[in-house]
Order: structure tokens, then C-alpha cells, then sequence
């Protein structure tokens, strides 16, 4: 069964202006964070953030299970493969920012999409993801070779415009940013190229899926914490600055709400935060509307219960077995919490109709690391 579903108030209860609770005492405490990067220390936080994603090995599948965050690693992975399921049609053409190493190649090759552009800042990544979407070099009797022609670049995309780069692969039925927006809230620059790069791609019609952290949720915990400046379980940890010590984030400075975020076996990077608000009004800017947002505990009740999605859920493992005492732990279900489903859709057009391939272009091909274009 699953944790029961916490409720989230909107970004306008915690926005704080007409809060005047005192600022916190400024004392952390002993947070499994890496106080300093060391290679890089003075690079921008996106040089940063590369760095990490570049160090992350692949792990083997028995370190994968050993994870202490197993569960909410198959249940971040059942969010997207329902997303990516409910919102992709036969012969789709994907564009994926922040693709990473192809976690998600599966999910797309089951949606039997017809084209798969995938860009991510981290080069390490990318060549995992080649390798991954190229297959076992002895091509094992039960590897499945990916269906669809893909294209790999390498390219901060809140930074570099995709427009000419991308011009003969446009426009695409839909795009795809997996956790991984929330490093575009650094500056309001980084995100309108973010949405410009999402609206030039898409066809009218077309979706803009994703995942992303849910600041209300964040805020309510910083404010609930309050005697310091971060919140954390056994699974995470959430760290702000002493320029947010009065936990008070006005609308009007919306960029650049920096954190530090640690996820045990997964990430430990500076993070944003990001007001949906601001978000849906910079999209509208983009011809891009809000559809859905959703944080994943309302999500995942909303639809675990369809029946595709109750099989998938337990075919996956997510909630672990009660049995061999391996449930999904409170601390990850409260990790994911943090998170939430976001679509927009791109204004004009109408759905492409389903079942009707609009392009083939060729099926699976290997892709060598010569084939990694690099955007600068
Ligand atoms: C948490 S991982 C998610 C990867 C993948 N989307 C998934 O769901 O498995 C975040 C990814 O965002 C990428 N990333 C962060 N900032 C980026 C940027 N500015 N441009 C492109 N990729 C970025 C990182 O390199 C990393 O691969």
C-alpha cells in the first residue's frame, strides 16, 4: 500500500512578504554534505553541476539494488515511464534536455517513438548513454537492440540556443526535461533560453513533460525547520545560504534562490528554486501553456491506481516486498516529496493524429563517441 499523500500550500501562502517571522539562528547542522568541491571550486555553478553528473559512475545492476535510495530510484522511474507513456504517441520525435546517461532509453524505445535527440552538459553521461544505446559489444542473446535513430549533443542547453543547430531535426511531437529544470532558475536569461530552446523545437500541439523539484514544498520546509537554514532525513539534505536567512523569497527576485542539495547515491549539487508561478508566466511568454503540475505524492495516488499503472508499479518493485522486509522506506517516500510532474503544451495545432508515423528515419544505428557533437 502506498505512504499516505501529504498536502502542499501554494508558492503565494509561503511566499513570506507578509511573514514577519525572525530570522533564523544561523547554525547547520551536521549535514552529509561535501563542504567543498574541490576540482573547481571556483567554477559557476553549471561548471559545477557538470562536474558532479561527469564523476557519477554507472553503477552494476547489484549496487544499483544495494542503493539506499532503491525504491525511490523505481519510483522516480514510474513517474516518468507513466508520463512518458500518457504523453507520447507511435512515431514521435523526442528531443530529451538533460538526457543524462540514458536512463530513459527504454521508456522512449517502448513508446516505439521514430526519433530520439537527447543534450546534456555532462560529456561523461552522454558517452555512458552511447554506450547504453549501443548495446553489450557482444551483443548478448537478450540484448534488444533500441529502435529508434538517435542523436546525442553536448551542450549546457539553458545557455546555447538549439534553433540552427537543430533546424533539420524540428520539430519535435515532444520534449522531455527529467529532473533537471530547477538548474535553469540560476538566472531569468538561463531560463527564458531553457523555453526558448523547448518552444522553437516543438511543433504547435505538441508537449513539454517533465520533473522537477516543487519549491512550496521546499520553502514549507525551510520554515519548519526553524531554528536553522536546512531541513534533512537519512536520504537527503536541503542546505540555504545565510542570504536566505530570513526565509522570506520575494516574487519579484524570483532567480538565483540557491541551495545545496545532497541526495544520498545521487546528487550533491547547488539548486535552484523554482516558483511555478514564474515559470508559467515565463512559458506563456513562450506560446507555452500549463497543463499539469502536480507534486508526486498527489501524482502517483492520482494514478497508481490505473490499471497499467498498478501492473507497471508492481512489476517494477517500487514499493519493495513486505515480505523480505525491503518496503519503500518514509524517509524516500518524504524525499519524494520534493519533487513534482509538470506539462505545458505548446499553443496553436491540433494532436498529431496517434498511429500514423509522420517520419521513419532509419532505425537503430550505432553511434560513436565522434558522432557527439559538442555546442559551445
Ligand atoms: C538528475 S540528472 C537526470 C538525468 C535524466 N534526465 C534522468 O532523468 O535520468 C540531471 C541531469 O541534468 C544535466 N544537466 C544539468 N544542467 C544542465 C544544463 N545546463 N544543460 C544540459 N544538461 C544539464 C546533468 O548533467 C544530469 O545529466
Amino acid at each position: 500500500m502506498l505512504p499516505s499523500r501529504k498536502r502542499s500550500r501554494s508558492y503565494d501562502d509561503v511566499d513570506g512578504r507578509d511573514d514577519d517571522r525572525g530570522a533564523s539562528e544561523r547554525e547547520f547542522g551536521d549535514m552529509p554534505f561535501v563542504e567543498e568541491a574541490e576540482p573547481g571550486a571556483f567554477e559557476p555553478p553549471q561548471k559545477l553541476v557538470a562536474l558532479h553528473y561527469n564523476l557519477r559512475e554507472n553503477q552494476t545492476k547489484a549496487a544499483r539494488e544495494n542503493s539506499p535510495i532503491i525504491h525511490l530510484k523505481k519510483l522516480n522511474n514510474w513517474v516518468k515511464s507513466t508520463l512518458i507513456r500518457r504523453y507520447t504517441s507511435r512515431g514521435d520525435a523526442v528531443l530529451d534536455l538533460a538526457c543524462g546517461k540514458g536512463g530513459d532509453l527504454l521508456k522512449w524505445d517502448k513508446a516505439q517513438v521514430s526519433y530520439y535527440v537527447g543534450v546534456d552538459i555532462a560529456i561523461g553521461s552522454l558517452k555512458d548513454f552511447q554506450v547504453r544505446y549501443n548495446g553489450p559489444s557482444d551483443h548478448s542473446r537478450h540484448w534488444q537492440p533500441t529502435k529508434f535513430p538517435a542523436k546525442l549533443i553536448c551542450a549546457d542547453c539553458f545557455e546555447v540556443s538549439l534553433e540552427e543547430p537543430l533546424k533539420d531535426d524540428a520539430p519535435f511531437d515532444v520534449c522531455s526535461c527529467q529532473f533537471a529544470l530547477h538548474y535553469s532558475f540560476q538566472t531569468c536569461e538561463r531560463v527564458e533560453t531553457a523555453l526558448r530552446n523547448v518552444a522553437s523545437m516543438l511543433r504547435p500541439g505538441g508537449v513539454f513533460i517533465g520533473t522537477m523539484t516543487d519549491a512550496n514544498v521546499i520553502v514549507r520546509k525551510l520554515r519548519e525547520a526553524t531554528t536553522t537554514l536546512e531541513f534533512h532525513n537519512s536520504v537527503y539534505g536541503v542546505r540555504f545560504g545565510e542570504a536566505w536567512a530570513d526565509k522570506k523569497f520575494a516574487m519579484d527576485e524570483p532567480f538565483g534562490i540557491e541551495y545545496q542539495f545532497h541526495l544520498e547515491d545521487a546528487v550533491d549539487c547547488p539548486e535552484y528554486l523554482v516558483p511555478m508561478q514564474v515559470l508559467q508566466w515565463k512559458a506563456d511568454q513562450y506560446d507555452l501553456d500549463l497543463e499539469v503540475k502536480e507534486n508526486f505524492h498527489e501524482y502517483i495516488h492520482k494514478h497508481c491506481q490505473e490499471p497499467e499503472n498498478a501492473e507497471l508499479m508492481r512489476k517494477m518493485g517500487v514499493l519493495g516486498n513486505d515480505k523480505q522486509g525491503t518496503v519503500i522506506s518514509e524517509d524516500e517516500w518524504d524525499a519524494a516529496y520534493l519533487y513534482l510532474v509538470f506539462v505545458f503544451r505548446k499553443r496553436g495545432g491540433r494532436p498529431r493524429p496517434q498511429d500514423q508515423p509522420r517520419r521513419d528515419r532509419g532505425g537503430f544505428r550505432i553511434i560513436n563517441v565522434e558522432d557527439i557533437v559538442t555546442l559551445s
